[in-house]
């Protein structure tokens, strides 16, 4: 079953290790068959080393495991409840990237500081709220999409418009229309994260960059009139 996305999933998942995004299983990637509305997701701590496309683990959208000889990954609700939350995403990725997590353990946004930043993110990475006893005692991982979800819908920013989070004292997700390319957004938000972290420190500046700059740099890559690249 869904042979094709297992296999773009898997390989999503062996990106992580190659970009040093994860230390020994701290990370997982997840696609989407939106027309069958199943997901394909890692196993849970299974050593990258050892993975077979043919490990990975296919959930409903209830997270009920519909194929697969493993457990599935210990985040899936969170990426379920970010799927649900918005049609456009079809791959996500979790990891503990060290400067991504050392933001989201200090519970601060990543300002948008420079135009590395605005290429991809069209403006601060929110940190969310502290979750509640009860979120945490409950259904964990499901909560922890909820305020995923809750910061964006109460910052009134559109999911595709800042394709990342921290999910406070906790660490990154990042997402986009299929696993690889959410690959390339994790790395992309540790890359601004560790960026970011310099500029802080070299500087103490925490406040954006020019609006002008941000919108320049976005849009050229972004929406109607982008025009970075060549033409499809
Ligand atoms: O947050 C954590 C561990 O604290 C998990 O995201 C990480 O270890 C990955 O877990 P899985 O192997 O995907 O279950």
């Amino acid at each position: 079953m869904l042979d094709k996305l297992k296999k773009i999933v898997f390989e999503a998942n062996q990106l992580l290790p190659k970009y040093k995004m994860v230390t020994f299983t701290w990370g997982n990637v997840s696609g989407i068959d939106r027309e069958k509305g199943l997901i394909v997701i890692k196993p849970s701590g299974v050593d990258y080393d050892n993975m077979k496309a043919d490990d990975m683990v296919v959930v409903d959208l209830n997270g009920k495991v519909v194929e697969g000889d493993y457990n599935p990954s210990s985040d899936t609700d969170t990426h379920i409840e970010l799927y649900k939350a918005c049609a456009d995403i079809g791959g996500i990725v979790h990891t503990h990237s060290r400067y991504a997590t050392s933001w989201a353990q200090s519970c601060q946004d990543i300002p948008a500081l420079g135009t590395t930043h605005a290429d991809d993110f069209y403006g601060p990475i929110p940190c969310t709220r502290a979750m509640t006893k009860e979120e945490i005692a409950g259904s964990y991982e499901k909560e922890t999409g909820k305020v995923i979800v809750e910061t964006f819908k109460k910052r009134k920013i559109k999911m595709t418009d800042i394709p990342g989070v921290l999910v406070y004292s906790h660490g990154p997700f990042a997402w986009d229309e299929d696993p690889l390319k959410a690959v390339k957004k994790a790395v992309i938000l540790e890359e601004v994260a560790f960026m970011a972290y310099h500029t802080v420190t070299l500087t103490g500046k925490k406040s954006s960059m020019q609006q002008e700059l941000l919108d320049k740099h976005y849009l050229r890559k972004h929406g109607a009139n982008a025009y970075y690249g060549q033409k499809k």
